[in-house]
């Protein structure tokens, strides 16, 4: 168990030169079974969300399903001995009803063990519905699904931003030490990633920026393993010690305290040499947990882009690194098999050799002529009845120790899973302390101000992008966004939109923040209608049908009215097909262009918009911006587009910038 729970923490103590003193191996099982019980009790929250959930009662089912089941199976048990009897008696009178009765309790038993295991089943499916509905629920707040992709370093930087309504005084600066840390994803493996603080602080990352891998597996695998391995075992961990305690008891009664002792002594010397076997194996079914969604997420890469890939004619490099990521996953499923091999070798040996345990122990009280006054058939039903005991003895002892192993699988399921729960939750609260002071100013004539600005990258390094940028955004005087390729155009709009937090200086919002439409450089396109499409990221409940007239004129004006022609005239129709396979760039720039049409923001953030359509397309799309009197800034490289704003910020190589005032 210590190697269980050592692995939790990520420690690796067979594999270090140094060995631990005691009192430091006991703080650490210590800390890693503390550790353990807190993502434990976060799963738990999901399991039973209350008294009288579904997942109570259907565990209250099981539970006296079990028990019933249990005592059935004794009594089926001592048929076997009872049949003996009455046969070696030719006893027909005792005959049927003997057979009559083991006919029902076989009945029953079967009866009883299908309802086990649909209700284990039924368990899994529920608590499996609870946890990832909490997951994702947490997983498209605050934009966690972003930021566990983008694992972002933290610093202590201070982030002043301004509150509501209130100007430029020393008493309206915020200061906020705490923010969500940002980094960049890399591959630490996290269990080797210690969660010992003094761990984080020689990498200088908090506890809240563990890196996580695979958040995806967690959510889709992981959970689902969880569940069916607690809905297997709970009930058995429950019942085992009552279980034992009667067949000890019965054993004891037949032969006396040999029975159950040399159950016990048998049972041991198999635990000691099966213990040492069963750590190694958690740690590996944590490894290739992880290798199992690197491999999906490579398939599911290649789904996503494979036109880019068969463009590059690239299906060789594509293959080899198939190829290596699925070899890694094999190598740890062949470990793993390996490392259970033995494992299952030794139980094996000890389930047959617990067969003849029983007679061994008989044998004793035979031929020391304890049994002598038992005519033949009374021993014979003797044997058969102690032989059951001491055999579902054994079975119970070694089903104890396949709930250890099972245990192994719970216990890194659970710290996969409590892990994304814990790492969800904190981003949510960072990410509303920042919120919560992120206020609005208002002043009507502005859209928003960057002040001492200083922007940057969000990772260890901390490269600085731009320096004091001073900039005051009014209304109606659109701005152009210019420079070098990887100067910090996008990134500008990351701050602006809080994706990063990375600047120092205030950004004072004149208007809320939601209300600021962002049109990224690569469109996305959803699942659903072409009015999904359009009206994204709205909800479709919230869709009228009023507005059906207009959008089919927005397309014919921008050349998409073909696209009607696919989804069969009817807007709200959800086609089979991938709108991100089907659509052109261009295409894809001008469907998302009429979003923005849609939504009629005052203020937008347009990254590269034009870039993938033809000039007179252009020219349509930033005359419609300006029917929608919807201010804009916008980043291009293409010096057609100037005309169409009014101020050019220029970010230049120093990391500095000019302003420029368009004539
Ligand atoms: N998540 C990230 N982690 C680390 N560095 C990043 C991240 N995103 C962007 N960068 C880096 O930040 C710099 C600025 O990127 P940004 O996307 O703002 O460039 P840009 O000016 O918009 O470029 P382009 O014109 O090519 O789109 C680049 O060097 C980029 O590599």
């Amino acid at each position: 168990m210590n190697r269980i729970f050592n692995y939790i923490r990520g420690d690796e103590y067979p594999n270090q030169t140094r060995t631990p003193s005691n009192r430091h191996k006991l703080s650490h099982l210590f800390e890693s079974l503390k550790l353990f019980c807190k993502y434990l009790a976060k799963v738990l929250k999901h399991l039973f969300p209350s008294f009288v959930s579904a997942s109570s009662i259907l565990f209250i089912i099981l539970l006296i399903d079990v028990v019933l089941l249990e005592f059935v199976v004794y009594r089926v048990g001592l048929f076997s001995g009872r049949f003996y009897k009455v046969l070696s008696d030719r006893d027909l009178v005792a005959f049927w009803p003997l057979a009559a009765t083991s006919i029902a309790y076989i009945i029953i038993n079967s009866l009883m063990k299908s309802i086990k295991d649909f209700i284990t089943n039924l368990l899994s499916i529920v608590w499996r519905k609870y946890i990832t509905l909490g997951l994702h629920e947490n997983y498209f707040q605050s934009k966690n699904f972003f930021y566990l992709q983008h694992q972002f370093d933290s610093n202590d930087d201070i982030i002043n931003v301004f509150i509501d309504g209130q100007n430029s005084s020393s008493n309206s600066k915020m200061q906020i030490t705490n923010r969500r840390p940002l980094g960049i994803q890399n591959s630490v493996e996290p269990i080797l990633g210690d969660l010992n603080c003094m761990e984080q602080n020689v990498n200088g990352m908090s506890e809240e920026n563990v890196v996580l891998d695979n958040p995806d597996q967690r959510i889709t695998q992981d959970v689902k393993n969880l569940c069916s391995s607690i809905a297997n075992i709970v009930p058995l961990i429950l019942i085992s010690p009552f279980v034992i305690g009667w067949y000890g008891y019965q054993t004891y009664k037949t032969v006396g305290y040999s029975g159950p002792l040399a159950v016990v002594v048998y049972f041991l010397v198999w635990a000691m040499i099966n213990g040492p076997l069963t750590a190694p194996i958690a740690r590996v079914i944590y490894k290739q947990d992880k290798k199992e969604g690197d491999f999906r997420f490579k398939h599911m890469n290649l789904r996503i882009n494979a036109e880019s890939i068969a463009f590059y004619d690239s299906s060789q490099s594509e293959l080899n690194k198939m190829n290596q990521t699925f070899n890694e996953l094999l190598n740890i499923s062949y470990r793993r098999n390996w490392k259970e091999l033995m494992l299952k070798l030794f139980i094996n040996l000890s389930q047959y050799f617990g067969g003849i345990l029983a007679y061994f122990v008989l044998a004793i009280p035979i031929f020391t002529h304890v049994y002598d006054d038992y005519s033949p058939t009374d021993l014979a039903q003797l044997i058969s009845n102690y032989s059951f005991k001491c055999q579902y003895l054994i079975y119970l002892f070694t089903r104890l120790y396949d709930i250890l192993n099972e245990i192994s699988s719970i216990v890194g399921n659970t710290k996969r899973v409590g892990e994304l729960m814990e790492k969800m939750t904190n981003n949510i609260n960072q990410s509303s302390r920042y919120d919560q002071k992120k206020l609005i100013d208002h002043q009507d004539d502005f859209c928003l101000q960057l002040e001492n600005f200083t922007l940057q990258i969000p990772d260890a390094k901390r490269k600085v992008l731009v320096k004091n940028l001073n900039f005051k955004f009014k209304r109606g005087e659109n701005v152009l966004i210019s420079g070098r390729s990887g100067c910090g155009k996008t990134s500008l709009f990351r701050a602006i939109s809080g994706l990063w937090n990375s600047y120092s200086g205030q950004i004072r919002y004149f208007l809320d923040p939601n209300e600021i439409f962002f049109l990224p450089q690569n469109s996305y396109f959803t699942s659903g209608s072409l009015l999904d499409q359009i009206s994204y990221p709205a909800q479709r409940q919230n869709l009228g049908n009023e507005s059906s007239p207009k959008i089919i004129e927005w397309l014919a004006e921008f050349g998409l009215s073909h696209l009607l022609e696919r989804v069969n005239s009817d807007l709200t129709w959800v086609p089979e097909f991938n709108w991100s396979l089907i659509l052109s760039n261009g295409e894809k720039q001008r469907l998302s262009f009429l979003r923005v049409l849609y939504h009629k923001p005052k203020f937008a953030l347009l990254d590269e918009f034009t870039s993938s359509v033809d000039q007179q397309t252009e020219v349509l799309m930033y005359e419609y911006l300006f029917k929608i009197e919807c201010s804009f800034m916008s980043i291009a490289h293409r010096d057609t587009v100037k005309k169409y704003h009014q101020i050019e910020l220029k970010f230049t190589n120093d990391k500095n910038y000019d302003i420029l005032h368009i004539n």
